[in-house]
């Protein structure tokens, strides 16, 4: 059986790892971390506060937390190397640097989205942008009312996509915020935009706009197990890759 340490098991994502993994047929819970306070229940596995007791326990960890706990944990790995999933998203650039890291010495595979459906969009988000070249692209997303980062990383990860296609930097063209007298929309401007509201598990549009005609693409989760599915999914593949990091393409052979 493959041992797996969820990181983040109270969450909304860690708790459906949990769920998932009861019945399957060749991985089990191993250990669980919680933050100090809570208490949960996982039958077999070792519930733990303590990030070098979910490393010890663990064949792979899959976490589902927020950009520090992301932090500590890459910090910890840093010094006793084991294989990554991390689903996390917002994280800042030395965040990131700590992943690539980790990632010299450990397999680690990383995606702001575990949805084939989102790594298929990537795709057919490049193509438009590059083939569509004068039409303007602006992009949104909707999450539910409890999401604390935005826009969220998969946005960025498909406007990073659509700039990369037109040979842009993304930091430079993109646009997450308009109000006020801000004059017209410059040509190679990126929209990412973020409504939040009730349970939305996750939907994003791109739209390429031009005269006359306009396309947009969208995908909508309408369940959160779809997350799960494709994280649990990642760990058992990247448990048995080269150090290296990975994204959710890497996994599903795309
Ligand atoms: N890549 C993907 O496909 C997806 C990514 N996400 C991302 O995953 C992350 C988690 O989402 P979600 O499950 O909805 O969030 P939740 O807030 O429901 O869960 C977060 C979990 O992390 C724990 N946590 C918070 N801070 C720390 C810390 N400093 N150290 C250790 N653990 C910590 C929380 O514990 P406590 O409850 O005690 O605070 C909780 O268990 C977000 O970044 C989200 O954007 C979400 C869905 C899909
Ligand atoms: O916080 C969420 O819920 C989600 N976060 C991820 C993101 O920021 O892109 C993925 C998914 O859309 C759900």
């Amino acid at each position: 059986m493959l041992n797996i340490g969820i990181y983040g098991g109270s969450g909304r994502v860690g708790s459906l790892l949990i769920k998932n993994l009861q019945n399957d047929e060749v991985a089990k819970v191993s250990c669980v971390h919680v933050i100090e306070g809570i208490e949960i229940e996982v039958p077999g596995a070792v519930v733990t506060n303590d990030i070098d007791t979910l490393i010890q326990n663990s064949d792979v960890i899959i976490d589902f937390t927020l950009p520090e706990g992301t932090q500590a944990l890459l910090e910890k790995l840093l010094i006793t190397p084991k294989p990554l999933v991390s689903g996390t998203t917002g994280l800042n650039d030395h965040q990131i640097n700590l992943l690539r890291e980790v990632a010299q010495k450990a397999p680690v595979l990383y995606a702001t989205n575990m949805s084939l459906g989102i790594a298929i969009l990537k795709r057919l988000v490049a193509l438009a942008s590059e083939k569509l070249r004068d039409f303007d692209i602006e992009i949104v997303e909707m999450h539910h009312r409890y999401k604390k980062d935005a826009p969220s990383g998969t946005a960025l990860t498909l406007a990073e996509f659509a700039a990369k296609a037109r040979g842009l930097d993304l930091d430079e063209v993109r646009v997450s915020g308009r109000d006020g007298n801000i004059g017209e929309r410059k040509k190679d401007e990126i929209g990412v935009f973020a409504l939040r509201g009730g349970d939305i598990v996750g939907r994003h549009t791109v739209g390429f706009y031009n005269d006359g005609e306009y396309l947009e693409l969208n995908h909508t989760a309408t369940s959160r197990d779809t997350f799960a599915k494709g994280a649990i999914k990642a760990a058992k593949w990247v448990v048995s890759q080269e150090p290296g990091l990975y994204t959710i393409d890497d996994c599903l052979g795309l």
